[in-house]
This record gives C-alpha cells, structure tokens and sequence, in this order.
C-alpha cells in the first residue's frame, strides 16, 4: 500500500463522521483534497451539506467534485473541519500551513464545534519541530519580521534558521490573505505552547502553524490499518468560537 492509499483510508474513514445537514470547513492539501473528491461522491448520492474551504484550491476542487458552499459570513459556526497536518504529537497538537494555509485553516477550525484531522502515518510524531514551522506575515517589515523571529527562537532555546518561503520561480509565496510565509527550522519544538505564545506578541505576525487544542481527533492510516489520536483531556481553545 501507498501513502496515497493511507491518505484515501484516512479520508474515508473522517467520511463516517459527516452528518445530513453539516455545515463543514473543508480542508486545504493533498489528504484534504481525497475528502472533498469523497465528499462530493456523497453529495452526488444525496448528502445535504454545505462547505466551507479553507483555500482558493480548495473552493475549486469542491466546485470541481459538486460540493455546495458557503462563506463564513453566511455560516460563522460551523458543525465539523475535516483537515490534515504535517505533524501530529501524541497530545492532538498540530503543525500545519505545509501548504500555506494555516490562517484561514485556523480561523474555520476555531468557528467549528469539531476539528478531525486526517493523515498518513509519516505524520505522527513524539515531538512537533522537525517539519519547519510555517508563520504568516505580513509582507511589509518581513525582514525585520524575520529577524525578530529568530532572535526570539533564540531566547527560547530553539537552534534553526527561519526562511522566507518562495516558490520555484524564486518569488515569496503569497498566501490566499497576501501575506507570506516565514519556515521556522527548529527541528525539536519542547515548548509549543509558549513559542505559540511568543509568536502573536510580535508585530507582523498574523499566525502561525501551531493547532493546539483545536483537533478532537486524528484519523491516522497506515501498514497496520486506521487508528485515532484523541486527546486525553481535551481542553477547548479560548479562540474557538464556535
Ligand atoms: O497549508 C496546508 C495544510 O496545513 C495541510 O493540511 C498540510 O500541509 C498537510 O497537507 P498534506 O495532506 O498534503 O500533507
């Protein structure tokens, strides 16, 4: 079996959770993208829900497979966000915007009552930080942004370079919002709460990829079939809203 076979299992079994009359957040990346194709399956068969993606990509794979949406301004409150990640801990927390996505991830995760992420099992790991950590900034001041980033990195104990993402042409990726992406190198992240909180106290940072205490579930799909990751004493996030 594949990892795209995993990501497919992973997908179908989040498809066990969705619900008549859902208002979902749709997720952004390539084991999200598998959901929305199944989702839209679903929704050909007679599945009443509607969607909210968390990307320009996302809106047109939905529209691609007959996923009806909506917008955050017509549902703010959302029933269930079925998402993936680039890592997951033991504890349910998350590091995601591989894609660059993260904020408007972010804000649907926190207006959903649920958050399942689905992934392969190349994503569990024991300690977040070996996939760099996306953080969006805004593009005016970047370098400083950058700069005041690292240092900060540094005052935390955290060995890494942060670099500023750019695409195979050479330019800085811009996000769906018109910021960019800052990969934060850190490699071994012991502190995630505290970094996430160091993090929105600087100026210029709009988010970053850390999801802590937003999932209720991780769908993971490996060798040995599909297993769960639920937290153990699940706290909700002051910022969910929903
Ligand atoms: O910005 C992208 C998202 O956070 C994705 O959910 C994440 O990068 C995982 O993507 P994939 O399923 O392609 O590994």
């Amino acid at each position: 079996m594949s990892i795209q076979d995993f990501k497919r299992a992973a997908a179908e079994a989040a498809l066990a959770h969705v619900e008549p009359g859902m208002k979902l957040g749709l997720g952004t990346g390539s084991t999200a993208a598998i959901f929305v194709e199944l989702l839209g399956q679903k929704v050909e068969q007679g599945l009443d829900v509607v969607g909210v993606p968390t990307s320009e990509a996302t809106r047109e794979l939905a529209e691609r497979f007959g996923v009806p949406l909506t917008t955050m301004k017509d549902e703010p409150e959302l029933d269930l966000t079925i998402d993936g990640a680039d890592e997951v801990d033991p504890q349910l927390r998350l590091i995601k915007g591989g894609g660059g996505a993260l904020l408007r991830e972010k804000i649907v995760a926190c207006a959903s009552k649920r958050m399942i992420v689905i992934a392969d099992e190349s994503k569990r790991v024991e300690r977040l930080g070996k996939f760099p950590l996306p953080i969006e900034v805004v593009p005016f001041g970047k370098e400083s942004t950058l700069r005041a980033i690292a240092k900060l990195a540094l005052r935390l104990g955290l060995e890494g370079e942060v670099v500023l993402r750019r695409s195979e042409d050479g330019c800085p990726v811009v996000t769906d919002s018109g910021h960019v992406i800052l990969d934060g190198h850190f490699h071994r992240i012991d502190d995630p709460e505290g970094l996430a909180a160091a993090l929105v106290s600087l100026p210029g940072v709009v988010e970053h990829g850390l999801f802590l205490g937003l999932a209720s579930l991780a769908i993971i799909a490996g060798e040995n079939g599909v297993s769960t990751i639920e937290p153990t004493q699940f706290q909700q996030s002051p910022r969910r809203i929903a």
